[in-house]
Parts: C-alpha cells; structure tokens; sequence
C-alpha cells in the first residue's frame, strides 16, 4: 500500500515593527518564493494523486467486469439434431438430454443439424460455435452414410466376409451373438500395406448397416491437435455414442499406439496420455450399445501389443496387397464406368502389375483415361493403359510415389 506523502509545512512570515522597509520588502520576497516552493510541491502531489486515482478506477474497473463474469451462470454446449420453423432440438453434450427450444426467425435460418451452440440454463441457444475453431469437428470425419458398397471392393472377399461377420452382425442380429453366448468381438484391427481398401472396408460396413460413420487419423491426433488427444478420443466415443448405430474407425492407430520407447520427451508422454484414453473407453465399451469400431495401421509391428488384448482390438484382420485375381477385380471395378475398346485384356494388365495396391490400380486406369481423352478419344483402349503404366512407373522412379488416395506425392 502506497504511503500518502505528507504536506509541506505552510510557510511563515514573520514581519517586525522595528523593520526597515527593504528589510520587510526582502522578507516579503522570501516569503514568496516560499509559497511558490510549496506551491510546486503539492500540484506535484496533485498530479501523483490523480495518476493514483486513475490506477484504481482501473483497476476496480477490472475487478468489476470479474465479478460481472463470476456471477454470469456458464453456458453449455449443445448439438442441434432438427430444426424446424422457428424450433430447434438441441442435444447436449454430456449428459444427452435432448430438448425443443425457440430460436428467432434469423438464427433458425442460420442454423443446421450437426451445429454445435452454446445454450444458458433455459435451454435458449446464445451463439453458434465457429466450427472452424472446432477442433472435435476438425478432427473427426463424420459420414452419415458413406457411398461405398462391399462389391466396389475387389480381391479381398475373405477379408470382407470377416469384417460382416464381426462388425455388421453385431450391430444387425445382436440376438444370435446373445442366443450363442458369446460376445462379439469388441474392436476389428485390420493391417496390412497403404492403399489396400481398409478405409473402403469400414466405409462399406457402416453403409451397409444404416451406421454413421466417423473416422479419426491416429497421425492428426499427435501433430495437429497436441494437448487435445485424449479429450478428442472422449469426444470420438461420446459422439459415436450420440450417433448410433455407428461405426469409429481410427485410421493410422500406430501413430497413438506405438511401442513405448525410451525417450521420455513431452511428446510421448502426450502420446501415451491418448493411448490411455483409447483403452480406457474401449475398456468400458461395452455397455455402449450399437457402436462398433475399427482400427487400421500399415505399421503392425509398432503396435503396443496391449491394444489387441482381449476386449480391445481382439479380431485382427489382414488385408493383403492384391493378387492376380484381386487385380483383375480391382481394374474392373474401377473401369466399370469407362469406355472400353473390345481389346482391353485384364488377365493381361492383371499379370503386368504385380505388386501394385488397389489404389495404385485406380490411379493406372484414372492416367489410361487421360490418355485416351488426350488422344481425342472417348474410348480407352490397350495401348493407353500400356501408356499409363510407363509413366507411373517414370513417376514412380523420379521419387513420386502414389498415395492410398491415388494422388501423386511428389517427393522433396
Ligand atoms: N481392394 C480394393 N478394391 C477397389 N479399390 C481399392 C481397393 N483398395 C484400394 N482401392 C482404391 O484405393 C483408394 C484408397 O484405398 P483405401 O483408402 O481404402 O486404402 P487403405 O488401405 O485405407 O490405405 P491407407 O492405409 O493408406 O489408409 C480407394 O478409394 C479405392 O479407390
């Protein structure tokens, strides 16, 4: 607490009869410039007061807007589920509770399913969440209904009928894995190299049982959202909960459940915090209803093996690069909708790219098209798939490689 300065003394004049009238005009300028002494000294006590004052009005202005904050009640967080004229369901997070609430004409117009609002105690949305600044939407893939069919995947049958009968079963007949006494499989791993149809796979599933589908890539979780990892993997769960019948698939799941390593950097121990919340949520799995989920890695070897023990990740399924067959069915899934001249020989192309991906496949007969369109031509023939093979494999050699996705990587 800062002392108040004390006032300088009032100066004095001190006049004698017995004076002269130089000696009382000297006495009188003394005196004067006295004054003006202490007159200096309190306007400056003046200014330090008032800069004084002003630090406090400042600060009990602070203070104020604090106290204004404190007693202002939270807002939740909710989801809007319907919106109707004038009304809105909103569902919030949390606790699920689900309730039909006013909005203004305007804020009606504004608003869609699947947006997230703040509401106060009486359920009256106060502002819609940017979902820009959304990290649980950024970081979540949601498809109510992906258009992927099992029979636009080729060369992995086995694979396919595995996933149906550990993933769209439970979710279909859930009677007949009670009848028989057992309990389904809690998570389907499924690994093997990049771009041979494991997305596709949890996609078709999800499609083929009405489920939403919601997909979170391990990679992001750590370099996108570091320090958000393991709250995103409650939110995956809770949204999956609030959305079922629903499948999760975590993409990439090496990159949160990789074997523990010896350095202990911040990074891991972030890392490791996601793993964690990954089995604890599968750990309570199942009392979660119609919620399956699937997990896909090229890395199988990394895998913290704790992750596959029973009651997590406890069907493991292996998809493999295609073969001869796969090949061939791979090509003409993806030429189904293409010209094709009678020439076109699949046994052929099947036999010339051993070793290739599904998604190295899609890319060949997406190039072969081109070719033919360069060519003046709606018709794909032969020589343009023969065309497309060189040049991916000059791609290839000049250290692009292709992508699951099919797009070209260019290596730096
Ligand atoms: N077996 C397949 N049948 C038909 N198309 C396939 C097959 N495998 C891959 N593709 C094509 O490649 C694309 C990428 O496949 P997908 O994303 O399913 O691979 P992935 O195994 O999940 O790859 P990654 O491990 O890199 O995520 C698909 O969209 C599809 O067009």
């Amino acid at each position: 607490m800062a002392h108040s300065p004390s006032l300088p003394d009032r100066p004095r004049l001190e006049l004698d009869p017995e004076m002269s009238d130089e000696e009382r005009l000297a006495a009188l300028e003394e005196h004067y410039a006295d004054i003006l002494t202490v007159n200096e000294e309190l306007t400056e006590q003046l200014d330090a007061a008032d800069s004084r004052r002003e630090e406090l009005r400042e600060k009990a202005e602070t203070l104020e807007r604090e106290n204004e904050a404190l007693k202002t009640s939270s807002l939740y967080i909710a989801t809007v589920e319907e919106v109707t004229d004038g009304e809105v369901v909103v569902k919030q997070h949390g606790n699920n509770q689900e309730v039909l609430t006013e909005v203004s004409p305007s804020l009606s117009e504004e608003l869609s399913a699947g947006d997230r609002v703040a509401v106060n105690d009486s359920f009256s949305i106060q502002t819609v969440l940017d979902q820009e600044t959304d990290a649980r939407a950024q970081a979540m893939e949601v498809d109510e209904s992906p258009e992927v069919a099992y029979d636009d995947i080729g060369g992995i049958d086995e694979q396919i009928r595995e996933v149906r009968e550990a993933v769209e079963q439970p979710l279909v007949e859930p009677e007949r894995f009670e009848e028989a006494g057992i309990d389904p499989p809690s998570g389907v791993l499924l690994h093997g190299p990049p771009g041979t149809g494991k997305t596709m796979l949890a996609k078709a599933v999800a499609n083929e049982t009405d489920a939403t589908f919601i997909k979170m890539a391990g990679s992001e979780l750590v370099r996108k959202f570091i320090g958000e990892g393991s709250r995103l993997v409650r939110d995956l769960f809770e949204l999956a909960t609030e959305r079922e019948p629903s499948i999760i698939f975590i993409d990439e799941i090496d990159a949160i459940a990789a074997k523990r390593t010896e350095s202990k950097t911040s990074g891991d121990a972030e890392v490791q915090r996601t793993m964690m919340q990954l089995l604890s949520e599968m750990d309570g799995f199942e009392t979660r209803g119609e919620v399956r989920i699937i997990a896909a890695t090229n890395r199988f070897d990394m895998l913290d093996r704790a992750i596959l023990r029973p009651g997590r990740f406890d069907r493991l399924i292996e998809v493999p690069e295609p073969n001869f067959d796969g090949r061939e069915q791979i090509l003409q899934i993806h030429t189904r909708d293409m010209n094709l001249s009678d020439d076109l020989d699949f046994t052929a192309l099947a036999s010339q790219t051993d070793g290739k991906s599904g998604a190295e496949l899609e890319s060949l007969a997406t190039e072969a098209g081109m070719f033919a369109i360069r060519d003046g031509r709606t018709e794909v023939r032969m020589e343009d798939f023969e065309e497309a093979m060189e040049k991916l494999e000059e791609d290839g050699d000049a250290g692009d490689t292709i992508t699951s996705t099919g797009y070209v990587d260019y290596a730096y």
